[in-house]
């Protein structure tokens, strides 16, 4: 049976350069990978882009209130497709997760999504809590803090000051800056975990 796949880490953690090697092993073996990514992350405009330097046009940009399934076999017919990459899923939503899973379970197709589990307040993004429920695979990928510790949040700075409060989505680079950041620097530089956002 194939498996809905979440492969979740802070920022920085590679998520992107994984998933670009990962398309591309599908392809070196002429199977045919679909990548997708949420249009809500208007980072790499149509493209997932890491920085290590790798950058690929997507092959379905998904709106938020667009079918995963419908978008996907509009871009092409589901039984030639091998996987489905999905980069940035933690801007999917609740109803398009579920897409995914009847994606992999229904039609065969593993769909793996590489995101973020929470944001820069510590709380997790809609799409990442539903993936964290429902995911068959769930994987940490790593990266760490400046202090040399596993990075586990993500500080967003504004005018190069940390902030514990204000929209959840604030694209890099356009609206933000992000450090990622071990548990003890986050309190340090951001403030305490608050699970209620206080
Ligand atoms: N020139 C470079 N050479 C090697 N690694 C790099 C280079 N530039 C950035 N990186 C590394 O790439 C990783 C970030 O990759 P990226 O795919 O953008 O991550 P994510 O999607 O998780 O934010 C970081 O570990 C960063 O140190
Ligand atoms: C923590 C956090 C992040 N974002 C945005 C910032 C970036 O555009 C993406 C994550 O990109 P990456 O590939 O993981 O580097 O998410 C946000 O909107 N809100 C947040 O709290």
């Amino acid at each position: 049976m194939a498996k809905l796949y979440f492969r979740y880490g802070a920022m920085n953690s590679s998520k992107s350069a994984l998933l670009l090697t990962a398309a591309y092993n599908y392809e070196e073996r002429d199977q045919h990978p679909v990548i997708v990514k949420p249009g809500i992350d208007t980072k790499a405009g149509e493209s997932v882009q890491s920085r290590i330097g790798v950058e690929r046009r997507v092959d379905v940009l998904l709106g938020a209130e667009e079918s995963f399934l419908a978008k996907l076999s509009a871009h092409q017919p589901l039984d030639q497709i091998d996987a489905v990459f999905v980069d940035e899923a933690q801007f999917l939503t609740p109803a398009q997760v579920d897409e995914a899973y009847e994606i992999a379970v229904m039609r065969g197709i593993p769909v793996l999504c590489y995101g973020l589990r929470g944001d820069f307040m510590t709380r997790s993004f809609p799409g990442s809590l539903r993936l964290l429920e429902i995911a068959h695979a769930i994987e940490e990928l790593k990266t760490i803090c400046r202090c040399g510790s596993k990075a586990v949040f993500n500080g967003r700075r504004i005018d190069g000051e940390f902030v514990s409060h204000g929209a959840q989505v604030a694209i890099d680079g356009q609206q933000a800056e992000y450090e990622s950041l071990c548990g003890r620097c986050y309190i340090q530089k951001v403030g305490p975990v608050r699970h209620d956002g206080a």
